[in-house]
């Protein structure tokens, strides 16, 4: 097709594709025709070789039909460079094979190239003969190149020979056949040229739809990051959330440790003086407004600091410690207890009479006093002394309570210690 409309270097380039990679020997043979025709359009140095060359293929792939094709090309290639000699050689050839006959259109090509090569050494009588039969057999083909080519050899003939009215006739068949030949032309051009127009219309179309992906992609690649970037806002709101959070937990602990550290006693985990007078003092403001009664119980160990030169200070520690821990046994939840003290320890009882308090003061005492302090790694008897104060006696203020309950406990101390005095007027 490229051939056909004079674009040689795209002829050729697809014919050699198949050419030099081809599916078999037949089909290198077909596309070799091609090529040879292209490599002629193209005035190709190596031409010879290569009609050599594409002979011998189609000979081994059996395909006569092809050898004369490209045989008749070889006759027009001679014929361009003024080898007429050569080419009125291979007619002669040719015409030695009778198979050439079962072939129209080559004998057609061969025949014409023939009669260029005649006019080419100025033997008429045969060119005309041959261009004759030419234009005899193809009366139907006008459109063709041979055709309208042969009437313009006997138009030349004729006229060389003086011969005008011939020449004339032969000139206006001329005529005739070349413009049908150039209609046909202009109508392979046209179709050429329609497809080339509808295979570019094919790749703006392809070039739009590339364009359309770009966009496409450019528009994935930025859902994409901002998708990336939303993952990284979250990220970060996560993280300062969870920094957030850990400050302000460390915020709370600190102040929760902080508020134990003000208001417990570290070695025992009771309330210390401070903490016990602020509790004791809404206890008994609570006491007061609802006329209930409130004691006291004040208790010292005896003798502690003995304990404390005799077995170290980490045996006075553990008495402390086991001395709260069996008191506490006997606590109601609303009771109110600290060390007010090194050794002292006091408790304030809401709604509870003296005498009630007195007895919880002898349990305690008796607890004290059989607590086994072995488990310190050490040998020795823990006691302590009992003073009590009740609000009949003392009324509901704190100072009184404690003053008249230390009073008591100083009694305890002076009778022999390791027992229990309740205040009395
Ligand atoms: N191990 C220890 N000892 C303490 C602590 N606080 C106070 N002490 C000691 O408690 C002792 C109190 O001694 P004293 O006031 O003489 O009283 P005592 O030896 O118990 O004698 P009486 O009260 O008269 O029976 C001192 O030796 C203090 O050092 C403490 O937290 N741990």
């Amino acid at each position: 097709m490229y051939n056909r409309v004079d674009n040689y270097e795209l002829a050729y380039s697809y014919s050699n594709i198949i050419y030099e990679d081809p599916g078999s020997i037949t089909e290198k043979c077909h596309s070799s025709f091609n090529r040879i025709e292209a490599l002629i359009g193209l005035n190709h140095d190596q031409v010879d070789v290569e009609i050599h060359n594409s002979l011998a293929v189609c000979k081994e792939a059996d395909e006569p039909l092809f050898s004369w094709l490209i045989t008749s090309l070889q006759m027009e290639f001679l014929v361009k460079n003024k080898q007429f000699l050569k080419a009125i050689s291979i007619y002669e050839d040719a015409l030695e094979q009778s198979q050439i006959s079962d072939y129209v259109t080559v004998k057609t090509r061969i025949y014409h190239q023939a009669t260029l090569a005649y006019i080419g050494i100025a033997d008429y009588v045969s060119a005309e003969k041959l261009a004759k039969q030419i234009v005899k057999g193809s009366k139907d083909v006008l459109l063709s190149m041979p055709v309208q080519s042969s009437y313009y050899s006997l138009y030349q003939i004729s006229k060389a020979r003086g011969e005008l009215k011939e020449a004339l006739n032969y000139f206006e068949a001329y005529s005739q056949a070349l413009a049908a030949y150039q209609n046909d032309r202009a109508d392979r051009l046209l179709a050429y040229n329609l497809a080339v127009g509808q295979i570019e219309l094919k790749n703006q179309r392809i070039a739009l739809l590339d364009k359309d992906n770009e966009v496409l992609a450019l528009q994935r690649d930025l859902y994409e990051q901002e998708a990336r970037q939303n993952r990284l806002l979250v990220l970060i709101l996560a993280a300062v959330l969870l920094l957030a959070s850990v400050l302000a937990y460390r915020g709370m602990t600190g102040r929760y440790r902080f508020k134990k550290i003000a208001e417990y006693d570290q070695l025992t985990g009771i309330s210390n003086r401070y903490h016990f007078n602020k509790q004791a003092r809404l206890a008994l403001q609570y006491c007061e407004q609802n006329a209930k009664p409130v004691a006291v119980i004040l208790f010292d160990l005896d003798h502690f600091k003995q304990i404390n030169d005799a077995h170290g200070h980490a045996a006075g520690d553990w008495a402390l410690q086991a001395v709260v821990k069996t008191c506490r046994n006997f606590m109601r939840n609303n009771d109110v207890f600290g060390r007010i003290g090194g050794e002292e320890f006091a408790v304030l009882l809401p709604g509870c009479q003296i005498d009630k308090a007195a007895l919880l003061a002898e349990i305690c005492r008796d607890a004290i006093a059989s607590i086994d302090c072995s488990d310190s790694g050490f040998d020795f008897v823990l006691t302590a002394s009992f003073g009590v104060s009740g609000s009949d006696t003392s009324g509901h203020v704190l100072k009184q309570l404690l003053g008249d309950a230390d009073n008591a406990m100083y009694q305890a101390k002076a009778a022999g210690r390791n027992r229990v005095m309740a205040f009395s007027n």
